[in-house]
C-alpha cells in the first residue's frame, strides 16, 4: 500500500518518515532525492534553486519500484506525493512556527514568505483534495516527532484493518489559519 506523506516544506515529512522507517521498518521513498538522483526532471530552475519535476517519468519509475510490493506499507515522502498517491496524509504546522523552522534553513525571505503563506492558505491540502481519493490531515503543531509518527501509524493501521471510521480526528477541516495571511 502506497501512502503519500505530503505538506509544505518544513512541516516534518523527511524527519518523521525517517523515524517511522527506523521504528516500523516501513519502506520510505524520499521522492525529492529520487528525482535528483535519477534526473526525473524536465529542467532546472536556477532562480528558484529547484527542478521542474517530470511527473510522467516519476510515475513510471515509481510503478517499477513498487511493483510486486503491493502488500507492503510504502511511504512516499514529498511535497509532490499527493500528485502520485491515492491516499495521502498532509502534515500541517502553525505558520508562525513554520516560519521559525524555515528561517533556520538558508531559504531566501521570499521563499520563506511563499511557503508560510501557502501553509496558511491550505494550498497543499486543497491540491490533495483535487488529486487524491483519501486525504488525512495531522496538525503537528506542538507535537514531537514521535507523537506525529504515532498519528501516522494510527492512520495507516486503521486503513489496513478497514476501520477508517475511527480516524475522524484526522479528517481535514478543523484548521483555519486564513487570518494569518497579510
Ligand atoms: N515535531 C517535529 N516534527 C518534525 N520535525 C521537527 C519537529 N520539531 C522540529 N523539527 C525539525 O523541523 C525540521 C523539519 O524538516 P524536514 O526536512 O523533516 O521537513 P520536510 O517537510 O521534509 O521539508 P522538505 O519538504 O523541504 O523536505 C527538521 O529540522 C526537524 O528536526
Amino acid at each position: 500500500m502506497l501512502i503519500g506523506l505530503t505538506g509544505t516544506p518544513g512541516t516534518g515529512k523527511t524527519t518523521v518518515s525517517n523515524f517511522l522507517e527506523r521504528k516500523r521498518h516501513w519502506k520510505v521513498i524520499h521522492l525529492n532525492d529520487l528525482i535528483k538522483e535519477e534526473h526525473l526532471y524536465t529542467e532546472i530552475d536556477k532562480e528558484r534553486d529547484a527542478v521542474i519535476a517530470d511527473m510522467e517519468l516519476i510515475r513510471q519509475r515509481l510503478a517499477e519500484i513498487i511493483s510486486g510490493k503491493e502488500d507492503e506499507v510504502i511511504i512516499l515522502e514529498s511535497h509532490l506525493a499527493h500528485y502520485i498517491a491515492d491516499t495521502v496524509i498532509v502534515l500541517r504546522l502553525y505558520p508562525p512556527e513554520l516560519k521559525i523552522r524555515l528561517k533556520a534553513r538558508s531559504y531566501s525571505e521570499e521563499k520563506i514568505k511563499e511557503n508560510v503563506e501557502a501553509e496558511a492558505l491550505d494550498v497543499i491540502l486543497v491540491e490533495a483534495f483535487e488529486w487524491c481519493e483519501k486525504v488525512f490531515e495531522i496538525n503537528t503543531t506542538g507535537k514531537s516527532i514521535e507523537e506525529t509518527g504515532q498519528d501516522i501509524e494510527k492512520i495507516i493501521e486503521h486503513i489496513l484493518s478497514g476501520s477508517e471510521e475511527e480516524l475522524l480526528e484526522y479528517k481535514p477541516g478543523s484548521i483555519d489559519w486564513i487570518d494569518l495571511v497579510d
